[in-house]
């Protein structure tokens, strides 16, 4: 099946999107939002950042998540190394920067360094295309975006940490299990088995002790969390959901139990696709 990934040609969830598809056809939409209505109407899977390891979750991503009826039935780690890049500017001539704001957090202490405005863009394929436009500017890009827009790159690795690695995930409209013919993907394996699930846990009404006995679920079923991340839940100031994702085969008794105490919407359970 085609997969669905923010564009323009260039950005990171392109190249992995080329990487995975195996020939079955990548589809290029201009923003993450667009990627989860696609994918949620089954014409294609989609491919999209879910947090990065300097710069925390992606908003957008944890929004589609929570909004669309779209199930988590893969996941990929991506080593993400970025560039300043630009059209025959040096570093020190450049009067504004270009950046997507996962890239400018991801590399805030060399932007910091260079002391002069950025420009928020919608990927990184963008920022390419924006420094080649625009005389005197600079880009933060991949190698990939930079080489489709002709830039130079004037200052290589220029993220905070060596180790900087963005989380993607597969997601799809399908409310199943992924079937042996893996969604039509053909580079896809499955054969990491599913050992992660994913779920959003809404509270809805806050107390005392809340999340203790949210947590209490875990451990008394020994269940490893991976992550948790509080997001507001658009009520009010105050009202939280938690992204919850956990190390398991079988969630039934994990779920009935957790849906005691609050709302729960299951996101699936995957495994580690290597790329
Ligand atoms: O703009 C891109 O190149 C993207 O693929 C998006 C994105 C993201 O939103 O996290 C993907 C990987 C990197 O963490 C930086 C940007």
């Amino acid at each position: 099946m085609r997969i669905a990934a923010l564009g323009p040609e260039g950005t990171f969830s392109h190249e992995l999107a080329v990487k995975i598809s195996g020939g079955s056809g990548v589809l290029l939409l201009p923003t993450i939002k667009r990627v989860f209505d696609e994918a949620e109407s089954g014409r294609s899977l989609g491919l999209v950042p879910v947090e990065n390891s300097d710069a925390g979750g992606v908003g957008e991503t944890l929004d589609g998540l929570m909004d669309t009826g779209c199930r988590i039935i893969a996941e990929y780690y991506m080593q993400i190394r970025h560039n300043l890049a630009s059209d025959g500017v040096t570093a020190g001539g450049c009067r504004v920067i270009y950046a997507h704001p996962q890239s400018h957090a991801q590399c805030s202490r060399f932007i910091e360094d260079l002391g002069i405005p950025v420009i928020h863009t919608a990927s990184n394929a963008d920022s390419a295309q924006l420094a080649l436009k625009n005389s005197g500017s600079c880009a933060v890009t991949s190698l990939s975006a930079a080489k489709i827009s002709g830039l130079e790159i004037i200052s290589p690795d220029i993220q905070n940490s060596e180790n900087n690695i963005t989380r993607f995930v597969l997601i799809s409209s399908d409310r199943g299990e992924p079937s042996g013919e893996n969604y039509g993907v053909p580079e896809m394996a499955f054969t990491s088995g599913r050992k992660k699930c994913s779920i959003i846990v809404d509270p809805e009404i806050d107390r005392p002790g809340l999340l203790y006995s949210i947590l209490g679920v875990f451990a008394g079923e020994n269940i490893n969390l991976t992550k948790i991340e509080s997001r507001p839940s658009r009520r009010g100031i105050g009202s939280y959901v938690f992204f919850i994702d956990f190390e398991a085969e079988c969630v039934e008794k994990l779920i009935s139990s957790l849906k005691r105490i609050a709302k729960v919407k299951e996101l699936g359970c995957y495994g580690r696709e290597e790329v």
